[in-house]
């Protein structure tokens, strides 16, 4: 193929809905940089700036909802969206606003694949949902979601369940797919903190409606500096999504880009430093 023509070849489009993090670690720096990393196209709805660094977030300015969904409906509407994904979202307004959108585009619901990234906190344990917006999530996202990719906490917060082994990981698993999700996966990152025993291993459980399960392992990196890893791994299986792959092997592909890029994560800041994928840069 000549050059002309492989510049005039356009890659898929994936959208992040997701916040700003002034550090670079996490939000839609981290969705971006992901979605470049696997191929992809990266577009963004700014759902909220925040003023964060590597020690935590310390003010957070929402975005209006109407800009939110004017973001979403303008990049949908010129270029096409292959596959989307949700960060961070802030109020219950703004997932009203993104609920309704996704609605008018075609995006989620058994059509474009839509990645439910259901952010609560950040690393730090900071706020980065209003309290009153979990019952939102549940009703408005996990219905419309093709996949939904809680953390630990998450799991307990949507669904009062703690998991701490298989058998309560699937027990989230079948809560999640009851409020609507038509896919889960079980995040296990957070496993040795849960359950105060060392765990060899990073086991993450994807359930699909049906009852039909896999289980994504890597070997557990010992690694401090693991910002943004969450939205990482979100962001690298939407790609997946968005290049036309079936939802396993858009999860493998994620597994295996985010394990790489837990391993390559490096200190920046005080506190916690971002995975990376900086390994793939080649200049
Ligand atoms: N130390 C580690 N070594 C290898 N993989 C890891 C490690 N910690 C987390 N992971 C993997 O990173 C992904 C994100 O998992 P985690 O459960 O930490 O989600 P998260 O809490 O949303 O992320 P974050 O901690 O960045 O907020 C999962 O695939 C998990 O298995
Ligand atoms: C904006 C934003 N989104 C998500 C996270 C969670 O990693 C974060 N820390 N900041």
């Amino acid at each position: 193929m000549s050059t002309a023509a492989q510049h005039a070849t356009s890659p898929p489009v994936a959208l992040a809905i997701a916040g700003t993090d002034s550090g670079g670690g996490a939000g839609m720096t981290a969705d971006v940089r992901a979605f470049a990393a696997c191929g992809v196209h990266g577009s963004v709805a700014v759902t909220a700036v925040t003023v964060q660094d590597s020690l935590g977030v310390s003010d957070v300015h929402p975005v209006p909802p109407a800009v939110v969904a004017a973001q979403i409906r303008t990049v949908a509407r010129d270029m096409g969206v292959d596959a989307a994904k949700t960060g961070m979202l802030a109020s219950a307004e703004i997932i009203a606003a993104v609920a309704e959108v996704c609605d008018e585009v075609g995006i989620g619901s058994g059509g474009i694949p839509f990645v439910v990234d259901p952010v609560a906190a950040s690393m730090s344990g900071s706020p980065l949902l209003a309290g009153d917006a979990l019952d939102a999530i549940r009703s408005l996202l996990l219905p419309r979601a093709t996949l939904v990719t809680p953390n630990l906490d998450e799991i307990a917060l949507l669904v009062d369940v703690k998991v701490v082994d298989d058998a309560s990981a699937r027990e989230a698993a079948a809560a999640l797919h009851d409020l609507g999700a038509a896919a889960v996966l079980v995040k296990g990152g957070h496993l040795e903190a849960t359950t105060g025993r060392e765990q060899a291993e990073c086991v993450d459980l994807l359930s699909l409606a049906g009852g039909e399960e896999h289980e994504f392992r890597s070997v557990r990196l010992d690694r401090p500096h693991t910002h943004g890893g969450g939205d990482s791994l979100a962001s690298s299986i939407t790609a997946g999504l968005a290049r036309g792959m079936s939802l396993v092997d858009a999860v493998a592909l994620g597994k295996e880009f985010i394990t790489r890029a837990v391993d390559h994560s490096y200190p920046l800041g005080a506190g916690h430093g971002p995975v990376s994928t900086l390994w793939a840069a080649a200049l």
